[in-house]
């Protein structure tokens, strides 16, 4: 793990929050940012939503049964579950905690519900980012080339769109996602900047300390 490393100092971990309308960008932004960034690990929600094709157990998501939710709901596994477009979607408890005190990073594709519930349970170490579309005729296009909703669902995501852009001021970010590659360097450079931030560098007191030795 890169924190360990010598020219790195000891550091909580982050909660970092990838929200947007659906459609936006939030799940392609996620991945680039998973494939260049090997301290940033991904927290795998647990969904009744039914699988798309491509999406891989546990990999995406954690495909779950009503049934199998609802003993989730009831044994509080959940750090946090909301619902939308009809499905629960949920952030497993697992090993978050555990991990963030050991300098992991979590990233969270994860809808505004989710993002205030996070707030409310741990709020220095969440930082959060909302991805906006250039414009809403731009979202349907992407969700039509996306090419895994009905169009009856597409309706539905683009009738919600407007309400979940209305939560775009709870967001310590906003990003355009214009231009895709434009967009990830943006959301990189938060990362980094955030990992940096005095009070999250736990080693800073004994670093200092030893420097005035
Ligand atoms: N609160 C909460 N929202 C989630 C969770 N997992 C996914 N979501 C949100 O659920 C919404 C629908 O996700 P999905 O069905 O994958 O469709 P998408 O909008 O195309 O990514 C998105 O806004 C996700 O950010 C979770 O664990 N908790
Ligand atoms: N900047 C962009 N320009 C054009 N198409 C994009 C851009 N960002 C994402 N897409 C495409 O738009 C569709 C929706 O993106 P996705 O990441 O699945 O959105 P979300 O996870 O927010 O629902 C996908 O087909 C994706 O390849």
């Amino acid at each position: 793990m890169a924190h360990d490393t010598s020219d790195a100092l000891h550091r909580r971990g982050l909660l970092f929050i990838l929200s947007s309308p659906s459609g936006a960008g939030k799940t392609t932004i996620s991945r680039m940012l998973l494939t260049a960034d090997d301290e940033i690990r991904l927290s795998v929600s647990a969904t009744t939503r039914p699988r798309r094709p491509g999406e891989v157990e546990g990999v995406d998501y954690h495909f779950v049964s009503d049934e199998a939710f609802d003993a989730m709901v009831e044994k509080d596994d959940f750090y946090e579950w909301a619902e939308v477009f009809g499905n629960r979607y949920g952030t497993p408890k697992g090993y978050i905690r555990k991990r963030l005190k050991e300098g992991d990073d979590f990233l969270f594709d994860i809808d505004w519900q989710g993002t205030q519930q996070l707030y409310q349970k741990d709020q220095q170490d969440v930082v959060s980012v909302f991805i906006l579309p250039p414009t809403l005729d731009e979202l349907r296009r992407r969700l039509e080339s996306r090419a895994t909703d009905s169009e009856d669902v597409i309706d539905r995501r683009m009738d919600r769109a407007r309400g979940e852009i209305s939560h775009w001021a709870e967001y310590d970010y906003v990003v355009v996602n214009d231009d895709v590659d434009e967009c990830f360097v943006k959301v990189r450079e938060i990362l980094h900047a955030e990992r940096m931030k005095r009070t999250r560098q736990t080693g800073l007191i004994p670093f200092v300390r030893g420097l005035m030795d």
